[in-house]
């Protein structure tokens, strides 16, 4: 998987206004390494001096009680000394590692803000590809690995790098050629780390793979649940989770595998090289050129080492989970918007009131048109009808408006003005949606309504659904229009949640409005009154309607009969009727009965 390189200056934009209080952990967390050098010091002169009673140095002697003089004054200040260090690294510990985490925190929480708001203004074209899930997870997980490495980088990494020099050069002091032997057991331990951390690294970007796959699984099979129950198919769902589950499992597994390998083998190293230090350590206090408190010094120094040894292994894990991360989270990061704003989009100062179809065609994938040569012009005051059998492009022309996706040839112009050439937000403004299936958030009745105008609050709600004449139904509701609606608008009724989007958009004030058709499967006084709503909502507005049953738009100002991506026919009702071609055999096929009287959708 290729990398682009500007991600990592993507990541220091991040890291940067955070470098005050990272430089502060950073040297707070240096500050422990010193103390972690210091702290065999003590325990070195109780062997030394205390025990042997050898003289104290030249320096040491002017501030420490006499060892031959004062023994016991001696141990208690040495043991004192060892309490005092020993708190000071608790206190740089606790206040390097709150700095540090925090931090990490607020740089995770300003990505993840930032990849969201991305992922919102991303093309529909791009949320089709992708599953929600797997997108949540680059979200929540991904950024999570990215903090824990920053954190770690602070927390763990820089201290011990800085012990690991801060021992060498003690060592070297007190003896260079046993200070040669003792790190000689560096080199392997880091080449240990390298060759296991890239075969981690493979085994994360496996598992991160396939844990993005489960993710987006579950979040769909849950999201239709109620068909996978319709269906009975639970066993079917339980065998297509399990089979990825396993997956999953089976590169969690390996990943382990390589990780428990890793601490073991470093481990085998760690021990080997403390049993021959310490074999040779003896030898030389034997021999005297050492002494008994100067081997304790190198054998804790020693253990000293191998701490950020199994640091760097676990600093090395967290590094090849981070790079992972990174890669998939700048995936999403490099996705372009396919529909975005023109450079220097202007926004006209009025309204819309006309929307002009030129010749446009359209195709999802490319070489496969879906519409060809459309034109048509939708005013105020008038209502076009889409109709066509199911697959004719009825959809897809009403998602040419608010430039869900552009037209491949052709263009679509607002007062003469091609769409892509005006702000995105004007435009989306200027446009309303009733969707067959409305969309509805967890919240409150109002405020699903008022989701239709920025600012807009409960009294403005209720007007709109006054207006729109629906105020009733949804006064019928166990609490009105305070009734908590939940996912998706699952516990209203079909006909309740199209009034909700109704008066929605009536509180839109967007002068084009788009109907997908909205009075589906509803019993005959509800829809009379929707019907009745919809008529108060294109009264004023220029509309498209798009609808199976001709019932609904026989009374419109033009219907365009679509087949196969194609306007074949346009007119109204009756002539169309009268023309004995597509509409008619689609009215035939749709009625056995003669024509009923007209719906009307707009104002006599
Ligand atoms: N996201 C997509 N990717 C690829 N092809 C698509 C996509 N959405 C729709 N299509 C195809 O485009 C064509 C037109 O679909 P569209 O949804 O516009 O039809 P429609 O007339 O609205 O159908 P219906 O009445 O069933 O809603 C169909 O052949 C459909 O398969």
């Amino acid at each position: 998987m290729s990398k682009p390189p500007s991600l990592h200056w993507w990541l220091l934009r991040y890291l940067r206004p955070e470098w005050p209080m990272l430089s502060t952990g950073g040297a707070i967390m240096s500050a422990r390494a010193m103390v972690l050098l210091l702290l065999p010091w003590p325990l070195k002169a109780i062997v030394d001096n205390v025990i042997f009673q050898h003289p104290l140095g030249h320096f040491l002697g002017a501030i420490l009680p006499d060892p031959l003089t004062h023994r016991m004054l001696l141990l208690d200040t040495l043991g004192l000394t060892m309490l005092g260090l020993g708190a000071l690294d608790a206190l740089l510990v606790y206040a390097g590692s709150r700095l540090l985490l925090d931090t990490g925190q607020r740089i995770m929480f300003a990505i993840r803000f930032d990849l969201f708001a991305h992922l919102q203004r991303l093309s529909l074209a791009f949320h089709r590809r992708r599953r929600g899930g797997e997108l949540t997870l680059r979200l929540s997980e991904d950024a999570k690995q990215l903090q824990d490495f920053i954190s770690s980088l602070g927390v763990d990494l820089l201290p011990h790098i800085v012990t690991i020099i801060g021992m060498a050069v003690v060592m070297f002091w007190l003896d260079w050629r046993y200070a040669l032997l003792t790190l000689a057991a560096v080199p392997p331990l880091v080449l240990i780390t390298v060759f296991y951390s890239r075969r981690l690294r493979k085994a994360v970007r496996h598992l991160r793979q396939n844990d993005g796959v489960l993710s987006g699984l579950t979040q769909e099979i849950l999201a239709c649940v109620q068909v996978v129950q319709a269906f009975a198919r639970e066993k079917h769902e339980d065998s297509r989770f399990t089979a990825h589950a396993g997956e999953s499992l089976r590169a969690g597994l390996r990943a382990n595998a390589i990780q428990s390998q890793f601490g073991s083998v470093m481990s085998l190293a760690i021990s080997l090289a403390t049993g021959i230090i310490a074999w040779y350590g003896a030898v030389r206090v034997i021999g005297g050129s050492l002494s008994a408190g100067e081997l304790l010094v190198f054998l804790a120094y020693l253990r000293g080492f191998a701490t950020p040894a199994r640091q760097l292994a676990k600093t090395g894990r967290v590094f090849s989970r981070a790079i992972i991360a990174l890669e998939r989270i700048g995936e999403c990061w490099i996705e372009r918007p396919t529909v975005a704003d023109a450079p220097g989009a202007i926004a006209p100062a009025t309204p819309a009131r006309r929307i002009a179809f030129q010749n446009a065609g359209f195709a999802y994938k490319p070489g496969r048109e879906v519409l060809h040569n459309i034109s048509f012009t939708l005013e105020t005051g008038r209502t076009t009808a889409l109709v066509g059998a199911t697959g004719s492009g009825k959809t897809t022309i009403a998602s040419l408006i608010p430039r869900f996706f552009d037209p491949t040839c052709g263009a679509i112009l607002l007062d003469g003005t091609d769409i892509r050439t005006l702000p995105l937000a004007y435009l989306r403004q200027q446009v309303t949606l009733v969707l067959q299936e409305p969309v509805l958030f967890q919240a409150t009745v109002w405020e699903n309504i008022a989701y239709g105008k920025h600012g807009a609050g409960r009294d403005e709600a209720i007007a709109a659904a006054r207006e729109a004449g629906v105020e009733d139904l949804i006064n019928r509701l166990p609490e009105g229009f305070d009734t908590q609606v939940s996912e998706r608008g699952q516990s209203l009724s079909g006909g309740q949640r199209q009034c909700v989007a109704i008066a929605r958009a009536m509180l839109s004030d967007a002068p084009i409005v788009i109907l997908d058709e909205p009075s589906s499967s509803l019993d005959s006084n509800t829809e009379r009154q929707i019907m009745q709503a919809l008529q108060t909502l294109t009264r004023q507005r220029a509309a498209l309607t798009i609808a199976h049953r001709l019932a609904t738009v026989m009374s419109a100002d033009e219907i365009l009969v679509l087949d196969q991506g194609r306007i074949v026919e346009r007119g109204q009702h009756g002539n169309l009727l009268k023309s004995h071609g597509v509409y008619e055999r689609l009215w035939n096929s749709l009625h056995d009965e003669p024509a009923p009287a007209p719906l009307r959708l707009v104002g006599p």
